[in-house]
């Protein structure tokens, strides 16, 4: 075990499932003690029982405003400190916007852009007071790439694109790093929001990836040498026509 984030923890946020877990578990084998945020109770508990001393649960409803705004002393509750956080959770639509639901849109844009600010509005006090810190954003290939069957989606991840790129000049004087990786199509829960024929074309064309692609992604931003940040680090399946 090589374990380059020793000494360090890591709270990520979706990291009940999916790409957060892959993280979650490739942090964690690095070293690093692993604060899993998510509203999936049930799965926090039985994956960090599973995980072991390293890691450490707290559920929370990333879409309750005030509960994320006060997160911070219960992150620094399991282990008296935090290096890393990752804001990844994140959910999908897609189709024309046409027969779109804004009622839906709403749910995703509040999730993948407002939540995803506010949590990391919540945790850089503290990252800024120690001068050292990274903030690692779970974005997308559809943040750079107008992905004409998911717009609101593709929007979402432009605004976390953005955001990234104004913050992290604003961190700089603060020596907090903060970068994006923005993966390709990944198999997790996350596209059970395909539709079928999409999921079918994907296969086909091997334009689906395994979400421990993206978390050894993630651990190679994360140590990267004090002096070097990775601002967005793209990774997609070989077969992907995006
Ligand atoms: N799967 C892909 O193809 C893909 C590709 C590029 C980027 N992404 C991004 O990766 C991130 C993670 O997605 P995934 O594919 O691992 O999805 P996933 O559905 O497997 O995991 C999402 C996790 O977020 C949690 N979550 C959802 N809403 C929440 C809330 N309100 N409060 C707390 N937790 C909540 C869920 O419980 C779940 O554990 C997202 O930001 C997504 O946009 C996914
Ligand atoms: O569909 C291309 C991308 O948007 C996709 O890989 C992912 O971000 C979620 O579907």
């Amino acid at each position: 075990m090589t374990e380059r984030l020793q000494g360090k923890t890591a709270a990520i946020t979706g990291a009940a499932s999916g790409i957060g877990l892959a993280c979650a578990r490739a942090m964690l084998t690095e070293g690093a003690e692993v604060i899993l945020i998510d509203r999936n109770a049930g799965a926090l508990a039985a994956l960090t029982a599973e995980m072991g001393p390293g890691a450490h649960a707290v559920t929370l409803d990333l879409l309750d405003g005030a509960a994320v705004s006060a997160m911070l002393p219960r992150l620094l509750a399991c282990t008296g400190r935090l290096d890393i956080f990752h804001a990844n959770a994140g959910a999908y639509v897609g189709g024309p916007v046409t027969d779109g639901d804004p009622d839906q849109w709403d749910r995703v844009l509040t999730l993948n852009v407002n939540a995803a600010f506010r949590s990391v509005h919540a945790v850089l006090p503290h990252l800024v007071a120690q001068k050292s810190g990274d903030v690692i954003f779970t974005s997308s290939i559809a943040g750079v790439v107008p992905v004409v069957w998911e717009p609101i989606y593709t929007a979402s991840k432009f605004a976390v694109q953005a955001f990234v790129h104004s913050t992290r000049r604003q961190l700089i004087p603060h020596n907090v790093r903060m970068g994006a990786v923005l993966p390709g199509p990944v198999i997790t829960a996350l596209l059970d929001d395909w539709p079928k024929a999409k999921m079918d074309e994907a296969l086909a064309s091997r334009s689906l990836m395994e979400a421990r692609e993206v978390a050894d992604a993630v651990l190679f931003m994360l140590t990267r040498p004090e002096g070097v940040v990775i601002r967005d680090l793209t990774i997609l399946p070989h077969g992907c026509d995006l």
